[in-house]
């Protein structure tokens, strides 16, 4: 807990008055929110966008005014989480079941900011298993689509012994492989199954990693590729 607090309180340092910020969903970004609610106090003037229900609400508490993604045609800087992240700055994302709305808001900011604690980083993807958020009608066609590439093991996420529904209405295939070599082909690839909504694959989109370590240390790496 102590290296995603230490990441996610790092992210608000670029933030800056005035703007529209993005704010993603989870454990590590949870600590972004509280802080920039602790700003706001203080007197910072920004806007914040939800990736989620959960961080809309959370956001609420603290604060933040939000505006809706439809009112904007661009966001100035997006902070998130990620279940992995790779040296060519790819990402999984979709362990809360946020990826779409996260991508989406991720994809129209000029400035796309990734916090983790250590254990996020990783040579190659693939470890964690790739959600991958498909409409309720016909799921079971869309998993045997995905079952067909090869090599890939989807299974239906549950939650309380029903299946998980995203904010979107959707139901989401965490898709079980171990390694990912070509998160651009494979991404590609699954979202043009029809059913498919959406992957969790972030391909070369995050600007800056902000990673927390368990020795108290902040690595910040910055996309250059
Ligand atoms: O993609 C996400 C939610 O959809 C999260 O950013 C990701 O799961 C990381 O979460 P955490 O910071 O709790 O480890």
């Amino acid at each position: 807990m102590e290296s995603k607090k230490l990441a996610g309180e790092k992210a608000v340092e670029y933030i800056k008055d005035g703007m529209i910020v993005g704010l993603g969903t989870g454990s590590t970004v949870y600590w972004t929110i509280l802080k920039i609610g602790e700003l706001i106090k203080q007197g910072l003037k920004i806007h914040g966008v939800p990736t989620s229900k959960d961080t809309e609400q959370l956001a609420v508490k603290m604060g933040i005014p939000l505006l809706n993604l439809s009112e904007l045609s661009k966001i100035d800087l997006t902070i998130d989480g990620a279940d992995e992240v790779n040296p060519r700055f790819d990402l999984i994302k979709g362990g809360g079941g946020a990826l779409l709305r996260e991508k989406m808001i991720a994809s129209i900011s000029e400035r796309f900011v990734v916090v983790a604690d250590e254990t996020k980083y990783v040579t190659t993807l693939g470890k964690f298993p790739l959600p991958v958020e498909v409409t309720q009608f016909g799921w079971e066609i869309t998993k045997k689509q995905i079952e067909r590439m090869g090599q890939i093991n989807p299974q239906l996420r549950l939650k309380d012994n029903a299946p998980y529904i995203t904010d979107n209405g959707n139901f989401i295939l965490d898709c079980y492989m171990n390694t990912i070599e070509k998160p651009e082909v494979l991404s590609v690839q699954l979202n043009m199954i029809p059913g498919v909504v959406e992957n969790g694959l972030f391909v070369n989109m995050a600007d800056t990693v902000i990673i927390g370590g368990s020795n108290g240390e902040i690595e910040i790496k910055h996309n250059t590729i």
